[in-house]
């Protein structure tokens, strides 16, 4: 058995880490941590995981908690996985950092886009992106993977194909994601509490969200040219999921069935990421619950422009089950293992 520890268990990230690790037939929890629930027993602060898991959570003590595990997830805020990070790659623990701080090539786009200096920067070479439909052979070697934001996870598994083929203008490309609250985290703020979200739907910090850059440089990776595009995230007053709605202009005449089957070869031997083939495009409530990335491509007859929807669940394919994909990866077990199952009906 895998022995694996969970760094911020409390948070929605990691406790849905702890949820979805309970079906993982390779995996053992053998730690969990949290500051204000120390002591507490898990099952406690989420009573669903009652009689399923009963540990109790510790404090942060990563010279006594790495002796006990292979791996550990960290799912903390960005700016604090870089301070526990290192001493677990020290301790010769493989690590999936469910934050930003390790997901750039790049120290100065960081520290721009985060507003931070980067004190660990001398993994920033050693980490690897962890979204598995791009990047498998590189994370089945990673000692350290930094699991991707949850907005890129779905604007750049909609793009990859197009972008990779230099079929759209990668100056053209607009995002208009929409998030389920969760995306915020569990700790309570004005913004996110209930008369703030319920039958309101906003966009927020329009032009300068950090995912921006995060996907630039997903996209950058596959493009022979620069990549500059807009991404616009809005808060949608509903627990969880992302869709995004994505608009980018064509470099040459393409047909609707040539686009599906594009998607499809580029997609065939990824088990999370399914293209429709039909009319009905894919809506947040069929990947709800599940690892799955839905994706629905369009050619807008009149513009000529394509337009992408991509759902995911934002704490599943955009954190905890991506998380475990890569796990997966690491382990040399297979990809699906632990999240072969569908989203939640209706
Ligand atoms: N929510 C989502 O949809 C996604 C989240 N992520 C990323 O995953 C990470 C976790 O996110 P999420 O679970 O939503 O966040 P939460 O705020 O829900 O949880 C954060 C966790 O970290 C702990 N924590 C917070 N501050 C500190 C600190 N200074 N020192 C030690 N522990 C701390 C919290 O518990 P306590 O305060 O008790 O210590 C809690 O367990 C973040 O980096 C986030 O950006 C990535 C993709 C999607
Ligand atoms: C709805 C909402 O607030 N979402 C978060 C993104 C969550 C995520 O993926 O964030 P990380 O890059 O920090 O891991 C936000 O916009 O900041």
């Amino acid at each position: 058995m895998i022995k694996a520890g969970i760094i911020g268990a409390t948070g929605y990230a990691g406790a849905e880490l702890v949820r979805l690790l309970t079906n993982h037939s390779k995996v053992e929890i053998e730690f969990l941590t949290s500051r204000s629930f120390t002591g507490q027993k898990i099952s406690e602060v989420y009573p669903a995981l009652a009689g399923i898991v009963d540990l109790k959570c510790e404090e942060i003590d990563i010279k006594q908690q790495a002796k006990r595990v292979d791996i550990v997830f960290t799912a903390l805020p960005h700016g604090v996985s870089m301070s526990v990070v290192p001493e677990l790659i020290k301790a010769g623990v493989k690590v999936i950092d469910l934050s930003g701080d390790y997901r750039y090539s790049s120290q100065k786009i960081y520290e721009d886009w985060y507003q931070q200096k980067h004190e660990s920067s001398e993994l920033i070479d050693k980490a690897v992106y962890g979204l598995p439909e791009l990047n498998k052979e590189e994370i089945k070697e990673a000692g350290l993977v930094a699991n991707p934001g949850c907005y890129p996870t779905s604007a750049t598994l909609a793009l990859a194909p197009v972008v990779e083929e230099g079929l759209v203008d990668s100056q053209s490309i607009i995002i208009d994601a929409k998030s389920g609250v969760t995306g915020a985290g569990r700790k309570p703020s004005r913004v996110t509490h209930f008369s703030e979200v319920a039958e309101s739907f906003k966009a927020y910090k329009v032009g300068e969200h950090r995912h921006t850059s995060e996907i630039e440089q997903n996209l950058a990776g596959l493009s022979a040219k620069e990549v500059i595009l807009s991404f616009t995230p809005h808060l949608v007053p509903m627990k969880r999921g992302i869709l995004s709605t994505i608009y980018a202009d064509l470099t040459q005449k393409v047909n609707s069935k040539e686009l599906i089957e594009l998607y499809q070869k580029f997609y065939s031997q990824e088990p999370f990421a399914r293209i429709r083939q039909e009319e009905k495009m894919p809506e947040v409530k069929e990947v709800t619950g599940s690892n799955y990335c839905d994706l629905g491509i369009k050619l807008d007859k009149r513009t000529g422009r394509l337009i992408i929807i991509s759902v995911i669940d934002n704490l599943i394919k955009g954190a905890s089950g991506q998380a475990i994909q890569n796990l997966n990866l690491m382990s040399d077990l297979d990809e699906k293992e632990g999240l072969d199952f569908a989203g939640i009906i209706p």
